[in-house]
């Protein structure tokens, strides 16, 4: 869906990206993030053909932003971390204005300005004027203007920053069902702990390098060593005996009103444990993994890496 080759930018003497390497399929919701001036806006910019690299390469779709610009377009939608809206137009208006642009016709063009405005909840809006909405429903609005075209590939380049709390949940939520349409998305944070749990890959770019590129449930893997599981019974003495005897679990201690069971490095597979200890006649009250902090996580990956959150 979207691969980038060595892509580079330079201004000069300075490396707004260099060598970035991406590959994204679809419906990846690709977090990205960096701190400010690491390189996010350059490089969704290339992909969206606004701006020309240096070198390196870039695809959507298999179309490659030197030859096919046209056809990438029709296949994106870019939001731009500040956009502006025109003060003397209403919601409504606004989204029919780029419906227009984008020839959409007729009925069909007020249907689906209609379905957008419910996609982004801002229907309750759409006689306001734009001007008057607050930073998360002037976000919002935005998303809806470039869902308008059903872009296969959204780039949104910052949509949470300068959110309060509530708009910021909704919009993440906002995010978290558009990631499931299908639609490869690319979603840019210079806030580490905004993003890793919505998405499924995640880079991290700083002063231009991509140091880290990965799906989020493979850096967890290398963070975390091993399976640590919360187990709850009636008679933890002899629970703590049966577990201990087992080979996969490396140790046993006491956790708030639950046993704690480290599993063994190699161990992965754990679906013994339970039915040994009901086995036993032991009621389990509760049985799971460890959260594991995620951003104590990403700070031990990023660690080394020059990466500064
Ligand atoms: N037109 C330009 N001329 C010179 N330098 C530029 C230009 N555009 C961007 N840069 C520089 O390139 C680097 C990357 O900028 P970019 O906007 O891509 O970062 P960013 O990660 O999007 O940051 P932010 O979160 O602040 O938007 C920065 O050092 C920036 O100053």
């Amino acid at each position: 869906m979207i691969k980038t080759e060595n892509l580079t930018k330079k201004y000069g003497e300075l490396y707004a990206i260099n060598g970035i390497e991406m590959n994204l399929e679809q419906g990846d919701l690709f977090g990205f993030i960096g701190p400010n001036g690491a390189g996010k806006t350059t490089t969704m910019r290339i992909i969206a053909t606004l701006l020309e690299p240096s070198w390196g390469e870039a695809y959507v779709c298999n179309h490659s932003i030197y030859n096919e610009p046209r056809e990438i377009r029709r296949l994106v939608g870019y939001m731009p971390d500040f956009f502006g809206v025109y003060d003397d137009m209403k919601v409504i208006e606004y989204l029919e204005f780029f419906a227009a642009a984008y020839r959409i016709k007729g009925p069909a063009r007020r249907k689906k300005c209609n379905e957008m405005l419910e996609i982004v909840d801002l229907d309750f809006k759409r006689d306001a004027f734009a001007n008057t909405l607050s930073r998360g429903q002037t976000q919002r609005l935005g998303l809806a203007r470039v869902l308008l075209h059903d872009p296969q590939v959204l780039l949104l380049d910052e949509p949470l920053s300068g959110l309060d709390p509530r708009a910021r949940i909704e919009m993440r939520n906002l995010l978290r069902r558009l990631g499931q349409t299908g639609k490869t998305i690319i979603v840019s944070s210079h806030i580490l702990p905004e993003l890793y749990d919505i998405c499924n890959k995640v880079g991290i770019i700083d002063r231009g390098v991509m140091s880290i590129s990965a799906e989020v449930s493979e850096l967890m893997k290398q963070v975390r060593d091993r399976i640590v599981l919360h187990v709850g019974v009636d008679d933890h003495e002899r629970a703590s005996k049966l577990l201990e005897g087992n080979a996969i679990v490396d140790s046993v201690r006491q956790g708030d009103g639950h046993l704690v069971v480290t599993l063994v490095e190699s161990a992965e597979d754990y679906s013994e444990i339970p039915t040994a200890l009901i086995g036993e006649g032991f009621k389990l009250n509760l049985f799971c993994e460890e959260d594991i902090d995620l951003e104590s996580a990403f700070m031990a990956l990023t660690k080394g890496t020059g990466a500064n959150f």
